[in-house]
């Protein structure tokens, strides 16, 4: 032990720290997942292969090494959500998450959302930003309109034949509406929460899109970033904190910006 110690270089302890910080990463990703739950049932399995190796329970052992044999690809299928998000997430920078969008188009979103909340009509509105959504766009009807509050109020409108889904924000234009997104299997968002806010709260942990979700059932005009749910009460607020996502600042002011939103929802919460 001593030994071992003793000719430690400074690579390895760079390689024990990197691997530390993949690790606690890793936890981090899948704290309060299903994955835990897949992890200590794989754990188990582990457990009882070595078990019967010992007892020489020869039929129950030689099953077991069978499907730990292919464990690597049985990881990749159960954990490709967590998987696909880890890598999303690693590819993302402080640098490329914002997208310059002109003022007079967050105040169109805004000015609908708050329209739509008065009315009780339901909404959910994506802002893409350096991750590309073309996954989620083909799933919906291609409209690359000129973005207006009264576009979006007619798309949401029960009436309209659009109204189901979500509505993509590219570039400043509303490129595609009726869009599917990808619900969120986190376990512990509140449960007077259904499925559009978990399709928003979905969307953005594999991405790093902002989603603004209107609720018709409360009312509640929600900004949904990075898995998070921040619920705003009055306008002037959600204008501020989605000019201060969306406007390129420094890394700073970005930063700060962050932690202001994060702060509220701790609030909030
Ligand atoms: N996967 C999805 N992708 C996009 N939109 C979805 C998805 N699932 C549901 N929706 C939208 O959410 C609507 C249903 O909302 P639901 O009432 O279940 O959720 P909610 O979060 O309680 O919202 P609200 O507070 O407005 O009632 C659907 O009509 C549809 O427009």
């Amino acid at each position: 032990m001593l030994d071992a110690i003793r000719f430690l270089r400074l690579l390895d302890i760079l390689d024990i720290l990197i691997v530390s910080f993949i690790i606690y990463r890793i936890m981090l990703l899948i704290r309060g997942t299903r994955a835990v739950q897949m992890l200590v049932g794989i754990a188990l399995i582990i457990i009882i292969y070595f078990l019967a190796g010992k007892f020489e329970l020869q039929t129950l052992h030689w099953l077991l090494k069978t499907f730990l044999g292919s464990i690597l690809v049985v990881l990749v299928i159960l954990f490709q959500t967590d998987i696909r998000r880890a890598l999303t997430q690693m590819g993302k920078t402080p640098f490329h998450k914002t997208v310059d969008m002109a003022e007079k188009d967050l105040d169109e979103i805004v000015r609908a959302a708050t329209y739509m909340a008065r009315r009780r009509i339901g909404a959910l509105i994506v802002i893409e930003r350096g991750t590309g959504l073309r996954d989620y766009v083909d799933t919906g009807h291609r409209l690359d309109a000129r973005l207006r509050a009264e576009l979006l109020v007619a798309i949401f409108l029960p009436a309209s034949p659009m109204h189901d889904g979500g509505v993509i924000i590219h570039k400043g234009r509303i490129h595609s509406s009726g869009c599917l997104l990808p619900l969120s299997q986190n376990p512990r968002i509140d449960k007077r929460y259904g499925t559009r806010h978990r399709a928003a709260l979905g969307l953005s942990e594999e991405t790093d899109a902002i989603v603004i979700v209107v609720s018709e059932e409360t009312q509640e005009i929600s900004l949904v970033q990075q898995g998070r749910i921040t619920p705003f009460h009055d306008e002037k607020t959600l204008r501020s904190a989605l000019g201060a996502l969306m406007t390129p600042r420094s890394a700073s002011t970005l930063w700060a910006s962050w932690l202001n939103l994060w702060k509220r929802h701790a609030h909030d919460a």
